[in-house]
């Protein structure tokens, strides 16, 4: 595999007071991918980027973006992360152009009006860019934001929960560039609460919950693993009770009799002996005739509620 762009070591984090956000967190972000750091309120997210971004030391453990340490080389670290908050702070009377520039030259960079004019255009706001920012729409408003964060050419971006309270429309339009930008070789952490924006957006996912990073996997996998897949059968008379014939399966009979629910792992195989086809035949030997019928993958939603509470 190739060098991680992060590699998080043993991480923990201890407030003054005695609050434990982050236990022993180990942690490695791959080059290039979009990665979604999901939990519920107060698992610790934003102190995990915060310590990565360097803006809250660890209690212990060490960080490395792209092999430099976010304590002993800090401004080395620092330059190749841009961190998208999520709100402006008060610049109100600033133009566009002015607020990005001025964001470049926070981290020593020469100017380059070259690069600000590229940012702008792949964010749609460089018509925009003499406005001040109090003129613009909420939507442009985060795309500004983002253009901040991309000022000073970092490789890797974090943004924290970049589609809260937006409108549907706007939600889609961030996710198109965000994938712009991994299309151009940023690295993209990003934390979210909608799980529809992980199952989106993700290569791979991250749950913490209570400091703890509790599973790392692939999107995809993640869903095939964990995923549950349920069957209902509409019933063309309706039954009083699940026949003994069909025990084996575990079904469940809705309280209308008509309707019969079958709940497999969607890694088993189907054509087992548990499998739809199995259970499929042993209707027809009951006598027992479908109307209709049809699947259901649970979604990532339902995986992560289940992992929350399992947890809790
Ligand atoms: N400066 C601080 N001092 C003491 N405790 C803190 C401090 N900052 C955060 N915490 C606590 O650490 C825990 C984790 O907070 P954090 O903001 O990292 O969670 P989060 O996952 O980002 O939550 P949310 O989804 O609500 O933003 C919370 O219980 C919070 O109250």
């Amino acid at each position: 595999m190739q060098d991680p762009i992060i590699r998080i070591n043993g991480v923990g984090k201890t407030y003054e007071g005695g609050f434990e956000a982050l236990r022993r967190v180990d942690l490695e972000i791959r080059r290039g991918e979009i990665f979604a750091l999901l939990g519920p309120n107060g698992a610790g997210k934003t102190t995990l980027i915060s310590v990565i971004c360097g803006l809250v030391s660890p209690s212990s453990g060490d960080i490395r973006v792209a092999g430099h340490d976010t304590i002993t080389q800090y401004r080395a670290a620092r330059k190749l992360i841009g961190l998208v908050p999520q709100e402006l702070t008060s610049e109100a009377f600033e133009t566009v152009w002015n607020t990005v520039s001025f964001s470049r030259g926070l981290f020593g960079r020469p100017p380059s009006p070259a690069h600000i004019e590229k940012v702008l255009r792949a964010l749609s706001l460089w018509d925009k860019r003499n406005n001040r920012l109090m003129t613009l729409s909420g939507g442009m408003k985060r795309r500004v934001l983002i253009a901040k964060a991309l000022s000073h050419e970092p490789r890797v971006l974090f943004l924290d929960e970049p589609t809260a309270g937006v409108d549907v429309a706007l939600r889609r339009e961030m996710w198109g560039v965000v994938r712009r930008l991994r299309e151009d070789g940023v690295t993209i952490i990003l934390t979210t609460h909608y799980i529809e924006e992980a199952e989106e957006m993700a290569d791979r996912i991250g749950v913490i919950n209570h400091g703890e990073v509790v599973l790392v996997e692939e999107k995809t996998a993640l869903i095939q693993k964990l995923g549950r897949k349920q069957l209902t059968l509409q019933l063309h008379t309706p039954l009083s009770r699940v026949p003994d014939a069909l025990a084996p399966f575990d079904l469940t009979l809705a309280d209308d009799g008509a309707t019969l629910k079958y709940t497999y792992d969607a890694a088993a195989r189907e054509e087992g002996e548990h499998g739809i086809a199995a259970l499929l035949s042993a209707l027809k030997t009951a006598g027992i005739r479908v109307k209709d019928l049809n699947t259901r993958q649970s979604s990532l939603e339902d995986i992560f509620v289940d992992l929350i509470e399992e947890r809790a």
